[in-house]
């Protein structure tokens, strides 16, 4: 039987004599949440009900409170027995276990397998059996590499996450033979998937200085001791093998991806030598961790492979030693065990936010390639190493902002650790009303494409919605995305019927949302670049140690606008950043161009950049309207534009295929081919435009810019942003801290922006755009006063004078008269539900019907509410051409009508729209009318919506 629970006080560790000698034991008292074989599968401990039920977290926010409230008791099912958890049991671990105990602290989750039950003194208590594995925090899930690292050395695993994998060649070279290994399982010719691998990494290959033919070259000489080991398999019969398995395990707390998987057993791929008969003890620990991984699906695993493929380009009279590549070794029970043991060591040490010394571990400093490394970050950060201190550590101030930031982005990771544990501990149907799963797929057909990869299609059998989106990674399974057949995907095309590529052949009847540590592991890294690699000069004005300059610029740029005009001087002349403040429809984008182009034009390498693709390519829109004639080529619009001087300007975006707009994909840069090309297009470019996201990413890290420009910059937290702004020499910042915050799981320091933060600490260093393009005067003015001091104003009076009555084909007149006015106001009692209301859904669709009569297109109109689930009731009654949706899927556009659904009744319990921001945003959406549904007796209970009420009625 499996025990299950949370460590409730002070651990006992002794020593005994029985009658095999002296042992070790340990008494943990634990408060027990489930025993039973299902235990294992089990998240519902006491700790994790609290903390589901105060869900909800701003990117969440709405409605992710829904399926929370009900998820506390979604893992409780099956076999699984709960005890009342009120009094600690004492569970006993024995022997090696101790060791895993010595971490424990009271609050942290313990799962012990195979237990046994002890009767003592009358009272039921726990100990291990020699099957048992004791499983530390199982609901942090430690991925495979970092187990190795961490064996390798605890403080190299920590050097890694914070600086990241740098572009270098070993490492896409790599990647690259991992590649060809997985098609050549596959089945692909060797000599096709290396052309075509090389050619898919020209970008990367270029910026390296490589030449496709040297690295093919390469490639293919570790590739032969892959064909060879794939020769000799192919002599037995019963030969079965994968190729790159998405594995995670519910019990062990551990999840990776095995490159191969053979006859059920793993095979690890390593590009360096070994000339030992053995392979490498890291190397086998990692085997190790598939071998857990794999016994858990099912599997009865008694070797591990490890192929080392630069062996076989070693000569024999050059070498001395054993060459051959494959090392096959027995997996013993022992090495499995010692694997958790470092997996529970890494997993307490990262949930007690502790950081590594590295007299954790046994490795040497001297024969360490990171050594140097290593010292100048315990230096400058102040920690304590084995390797030692070099230089003079940071002020005091930058190394408590490393502490927060520190502790906030791991706290942002182990809310990706729920996510995960989401998989197993909700149901699909939990999953699925959560909006982070798409259910009950009917499975269509599978189509081997050319590499090997397969197309698979499927149609959705209801119109439920998700976060899922195309261009999206997601676990696609044939029923459950741990227990089942699953693959991670590709969503291809998302419409009735779905289209996803993957490695392998699974019939697809279910997608889940994968959860992804790159974003965290990409703020890390951009905190650790601003800290510990950045420049001075910015770190003394960010800290408020000095204060932003500027260069005083007398130019027009435009001369309607005076704010406008004003934004785009202290964009140009900033010396540190500048920061400009565009509340709705003030024309942030059209600044931002218009900026842009005077940087252009002084010579000057610009970075574009915001939080969303969106806003890259609308950005790109406006500059691409602004610098002049786009050159024809053959009829088609040419990635080179020229400037108000003639002169050409090359103009490239960086993201994928699905991220950018079909008409921005002529100046995406496409990163295969010809490596010397590739990389010419991205230096030549004097603007490139990517999201913050993919500034983090190894190729964009590699390029410097004069200026970045980051839209949607209140959106995006503090090392976000510096993932832009570490780029460049000054920054601009674009965005409005009152509308929404960053989307962030957990409530930390990453709730607040850097735009935030500067608007405050050096508001002379912005300015705010006060001269709105958008609404109608009436709709503007709750607004103008409640967040922007009244300074919002229509920019021109035809703005202000905005009515239906300008669209064709509408007449107010045949409105009745409540609606007439551009703001009104429609009182509906409710339901006296939380978080649907059926009444103010059926209210909605009589609206919808009565603005259609009066001439109106449904897709003129847009329904904003609240919560997810009342997103999903109004959806039911009214047609599929309205768009609904919660403020946050609005943010950023505009429509005709607007309607709001406020989902409230009888006395407001906890705020509606979680923070008044999202209500800034979804009463600033409309241009010509909005009309509010709500009861008007519950809203007056809260002053904000009080206020909004008697501008409503006015
Ligand atoms: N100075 C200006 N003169 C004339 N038209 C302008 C000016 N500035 C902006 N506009 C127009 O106003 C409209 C809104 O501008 P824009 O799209 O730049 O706003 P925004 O602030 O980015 O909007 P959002 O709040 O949705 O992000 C556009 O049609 C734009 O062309």
């Amino acid at each position: 039987m499996h025990v299950r629970g949370t460590v409730a006080g002070e651990v006992e560790t002794k020593t005994v004599s029985t009658s095999y000698g002296e042992s070790d034991l340990a008494e943990v008292p634990l408060r027990i949440a489930a025993v039973g074989d299902e235990a294992a599968r089990t998240g519902a401990t006491t700790r994790d009900a609290g903390s589901i039920t105060d869900g909800g977290t701003s990117s969440d926010a709405e409605g992710g409170t829904i399926a929370d409230a009900d998820g506390s008791d979604g893992g409780t099912s099956a076999g699984a027995h709960l005890a009342d958890g009120h009094e600690p049991t004492t569970v006993t671990l024995w022997n090696k276990w101790t060791e895993s105990a010595d971490y424990l602290e009271p609050g942290m989750e313990l799962l012990v397998t195979d237990a046994a039950e002890d009767e003592y003194q009358g009272e039921t208590r726990y100990k291990t059996t020699g099957d048992s594995y004791v499983v530390v925090e199982p609901s942090f899930l430690v991925n495979v590499t970092s187990i190795r690292n961490w064996v390798e050395c605890p403080r190299l695993y920590y050097l890694n996450k914070l600086s990241g994998v740098p572009l270098n060649y070993p490492v896409v070279k790599g990647t690259l033979v991992h590649e060809v290994f997985g098609d050549l399982l596959r089945g692909r010719d060797l000599a096709e998937s290396i052309d075509a691998r090389v050619d898919e990494r020209g970008l990367e290959l270029g910026l390296l200085g490589e030449t496709a033919d040297a690295v093919a070259e390469d490639v293919r000489e570790n590739a032969t001791a892959i064909e060879g080991w794939l020769e000799q398999g192919r002599l037995t019969e019963e030969d079965s093998w994968r190729s790159e398995q998405l594995l995670i395990s519910e019990t062990f707390g551990i999840r990776g991806r095995a490159d191969a998987v053979r006859r059920g057993a793993p095979v690890e791929l390593k590009t360096g030598k070994n000339l030992k008969k053995e392979p490498r003890f890291k190397d086998k620990v990692q085997a190790a961790c598939y071998a857990l991984l794999l016994e858990e699906h099912g599997g009865d695993v008694d070797t591990g492979t490890l192929l080392y493929t630069k062996n076989s380009t070693l000569k024999r009279n050059e070498e001395t030693g054993d060459l051959t590549p494959a090392k096959e070794f027995s997996m013993g029970e022992g090495l499995l065990k010692f694997v958790v043991r470092q997996r529970n060591e890494l997993a307490a040490m990262e949930v007690a936010g502790d950081i590594p010394t590295g007299y954790e571990g046994s490795a040497k400093c001297e024969y360490c390639f990171e050594q140097d490394t290593c010292m100048v970050v315990s230096g400058r950060l102040d920690q304590e190493s084995k390797a030692g201190q070099i230089g003079q550590a940071l002020p005091d101030e930058e190394l408590e902002y490393f502490e927060r930031f520190y502790r906030a982005i791991e706290e942002e990771r182990r809310e990706v650790h729920r996510e995960y544990a989401k998989l197993w501990e909700q149901s699909a149907q939990e999953r699925a009303d959560d909006d982070r799963a798409l259910i009950d797929l009917e499975f269509l057909e599978k189509r081997e494409l050319e590499g090997g990869r397969w197309e698979l299609r499927a149609r959705r059998t209801s119109g439920a919605n998700s976060k899922i989106r195309e261009g999206d990674f997601v676990l696609a399974s044939d029923g459950h995305p741990v227990r089942g057949n699953s693959e991670l995907a590709i969503i291809e095309r998302l419409d009735d019927e779905i289209v996803l590529t993957a490695d392998e052949p699974v019939e697809v009847t279910r997608l889940d949302v994968y959860p992804s540590e790159l974003t965290t592991d990409r703020l890390l890294v951009a905190m650790h670049d601003f800290l510990l690699k950045g420049d001075e000069r910015r770190k003394d004005v960010l800290f408020g140690r000095a204060d932003p300059e500027f260069e005083t610029v007398e130019e027009t740029f435009i001369d309607n606008n005076d704010a406008q005009n004003e934004a785009v001087r202290m964009a140009v002349g900033a010396e540190d950043f500048a920061l400009i403040h565009g509340p709705p429809g003030t024309g942030k984008t059209y600044t931002i161009a218009r900026a842009i182009r005077a940087m252009v034009e002084r010579g000057e390498r610009v970075l574009l950049s915001a939080f969303t693709n969106r806003a890259v390519d609308n950005a790109l829109e406006a500059l691409l309207d602004q610098i002049g004639d786009v050159i024809e080529e053959d009829g088609v619009a040419s990635p080179t534009q020229r400037n108000g001087d003639g002169e050409a300007v090359d103009v490239v975006r960086v993201g994928s295929e699905s991220g950018v707009r079909d008409d921005m994909e002529p100046y995406r840069l496409e990163r295969s081919g010809n490596p010397e090309d590739r990389v010419a297009k991205l230096q030549n470019a004097q603007v490139v435009a990517a999201t913050t996201a993919t500034c983090g990413s190894r190729v964009m890290k590699e390029q410097a810019f004069d200026v970045a420009l980051v839209d949607e910059a209140a959106q995006l937290t503090e090392p976000g942003t510096h993932a832009a702004a570490n780029l460049a020499e000054r920054f601009v910042l674009v965005g409005d801290h009152e509308q929404l915050p960053p989307v962030v799981r957990a409530e930390n320091d990453l709730t607040e922006s850097l735009f935030e933060r500067l608007v405050d600490l050096y508001p002379e260093a912005g300015v705010m755009l006060d001269r709105q393009y958008r609404m109608n005067q009436r709709i503007q003015v709750f607004a103008s006063n409640e967040f922007y001091d009244g300074q919002l104003r229509p920019a021109e009076p035809e703005v202000a004078a905005r009515t239906l009555d300008d669209l064709e084909g509408v007449s107010r007149d045949t409105l009745p008269p409540e609606l007439r006015d551009p703001v009104s106001f429609v009182d509906v009692e409710g339901d006296g539900g939380r978080y649907t209301d059926g009444e103010e859904a059926a209210r909605i669709a009589d609206l919808i019907e009565t603005y259609e009569a009066a001439g109106l297109e449904r897709s003129d109109i847009g329904v904003i509410a609240p919560f997810r689930a009342q997103v999903s009731e109004i959806s039911k009654h009214v047609p599929d051409d309205v768009a609904v949706d919660t403020v946050d899927r609005f943010q950023g556009s505009s429509q005709e009508v607007i309607i709001v659904s406020f989902t409230a009744t009888g006395t407001l319990e906890g705020p509606i729209f979680e923070d008044y921001r999202r209500i800034n945003v979804a009463l600033t959406r409309p241009k010509r009318a909005l009309v509010l549904v709500g009861d008007s007796r519950a809203l007056a209970s809260d002053p904000v919506y009080k206020r909004m009420l008697e501008w409503a009625r006015a």
